[in-house]
């Protein structure tokens, strides 16, 4: 099976022409190429609804019931014979019992009689409609209701919110609260998924040490370790933490092969740009990796590695924390998403307007964190970036809403312009 054709949609950031040998790979083509080397995971697995949530439906579930099960009430209060009201009411009818949900509603209900129903209720053989009780006024054993029912009136049909036989869901759905509930609903007890992806990641420098201990001169504290651990904390991702690898290329070499014999994906940032310490690109080659995609024309996030290693997929995201995060949110997640056979695309878009005024260079798509403004009464936020040089700040990062898109081409944006926003799903 190959990854699903909503992945591969493009962002259309401007750049889409495949380009001259040596220069940057547009964002799509960046996305195609590693797309085309990532196959979801083979291995399916039945499990009991319960312990499925989250996890990827590996087939689509056909329903073998409709829903509603049976016509059943949607209030409290009188199922009624619609042949009952003839002439002007109001009308008198006699209580003959009850049904309540979970009885099985099959008492007859003779002419001109009712019987009292509550919502969820089966509604009793003969019965049209259900009168809802503020409707009514009852003396004694006798229902007296003044305006005639509809013909279905509060009555839930069998089959209209779905009829047996049809797609209850398709296959590379992710079993999310709402899909979990339908499947419950008809019946599905338990569901084959995919089982989950591996992915392995470690960050990559010397200077680099987990919070909460102290440094020495030159040192910082690990972002991007904990950026990647939060990102891969999903239930159809089985996350490998790799830890923290020095700038050296034999203990890197040593993780990295490591890594690909644990993991379908294996995930490390830094050292992949030109710096004599960025050691990335080499040590993949001499761990027999492939490199398919070396640097792509994205602001911020130029430097990226897209390869292979044995079986896994490799990618060499940026050291720069903003970098790190936009590239794994941009592109990383679809890589993700297509080996766990994901089928809908994420991040989402939506469009927003310019609050801001911008000259810039054409020629990388920027990725930008910002935030949200106003709405212009036409339901269209504006949104506002503080400054473009963002891949070291993260204080920027973590107010921001989402990324603003700006296209390869443009060199000039211009307040009140549309452009394309990813919001954030989440902190
Ligand atoms: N001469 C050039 N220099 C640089 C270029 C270039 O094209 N020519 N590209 C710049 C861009 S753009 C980026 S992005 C970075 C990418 O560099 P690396 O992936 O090699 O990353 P490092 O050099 O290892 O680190 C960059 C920066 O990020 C900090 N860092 C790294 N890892 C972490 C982490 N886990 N947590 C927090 N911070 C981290 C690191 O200390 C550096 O400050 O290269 C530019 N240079
Ligand atoms: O591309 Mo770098 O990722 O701008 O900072």
């Amino acid at each position: 099976m190959s990854p699903s054709p909503a992945l591969s949609e493009p962002f259309y950031c401007g750049c889409e022409a495949e380009p001259e040998p040596g220069a940057l790979l547009s964002v799509d083509g960046a996305l195609r190429r590693a797309l085309a080397l990532a196959m979801p995971v083979a291995e399916t697995e039945r499990l009991p609804l319960d312990g499925a949530h989250g996890l990827v439906l590996a087939e689509a579930v056909r329903a073998d019931v409709s829903l509603p099960l049976f016509d059943n009430s949607a209030m409290d209060g009188y199922a009624v014979r619609l042949a009952d009201f003839s002439g002007d009411g109001p009308w008198r009818l006699r209580l003959a019992g009850r049904v309540a949900a979970g009885d099985a509603g099959d008492i007859p209900v003779s002419a001109g009689a009712t019987l009292r129903i509550f919502t969820g209720a089966a509604i009793p053989p003969g019965c049209d409609a259900v009168v809802a009780q503020e409707l009514t006024r009852q003396e004694g054993e006798t229902i007296e209701i003044s305006r005639r029912p509809e013909p279905g009136e509060n009555i839930r049909c069998a089959g209209e919110d779905l009829t047996c036989g049809s797609e209850l869901l398709p296959a590379g759905r992710r079993i999310g609260p709402r899909a979990a509930a339908l499947l419950a609903s008809a019946g599905c007890g338990d569901v084959v998924v995919r089982r989950r992806v591996r992915i392995a990641y470690f960050s990559t420098g010397s200077e680099l040490r987990s919070p909460g201990v102290v440094l020495a001169a030159g040192q910082i504290w690990n972002a991007n370790r904990y950026h990647l651990a939060g990102a891969l904390a999903l239930p159809w991702i089985e996350a490998i933490d790799m830890g923290s690898v020095p700038d050296r290329p034999d203990l890197l070499q040593q993780t990295l092969e490591q890594a690909s014999r644990l993991a379908d994906m294996v995930v490390t940032t830094g050292g992949v740009s030109v710096g004599d310490e960025d050691h990335m690109p080499a040590v993949l080659r001499a761990a027999g990796g492939e490199i398919h995609v070396l640097k792509v024309a994205m602001k911020p996030g130029k430097p990226l590695i897209m390869g292979r290693i044995g079986a896994a997929l490799y990618l060499g995201l940026p050291g720069n924390p903003v970098s790190a995060f936009v590239t794994w949110h941009v592109i990383g997640t679809r890589i993700a998403q297509a080996l766990a056979g994901i089928a809908e695309a994420s991040p989402s878009r939506i469009l927003v307007r310019a609050g801001f005024e911008r000259i810039r260079r054409p020629g990388r798509c920027e990725f930008l964190p910002a935030r949200l403004g106003s709405h212009d009464g036409h339901g269209t936020r504006s949104v506002d970036i503080v400054t473009s040089e963002i891949s070291h700040r993260m204080a920027l990062l973590a107010q921001a809403d989402g990324l603003l898109l700006i296209p390869a081409e443009t060199d000039r944006v211009a307040r009140g312009d549309m452009l394309e926003f990813l919001p954030f799903p989440d902190g």
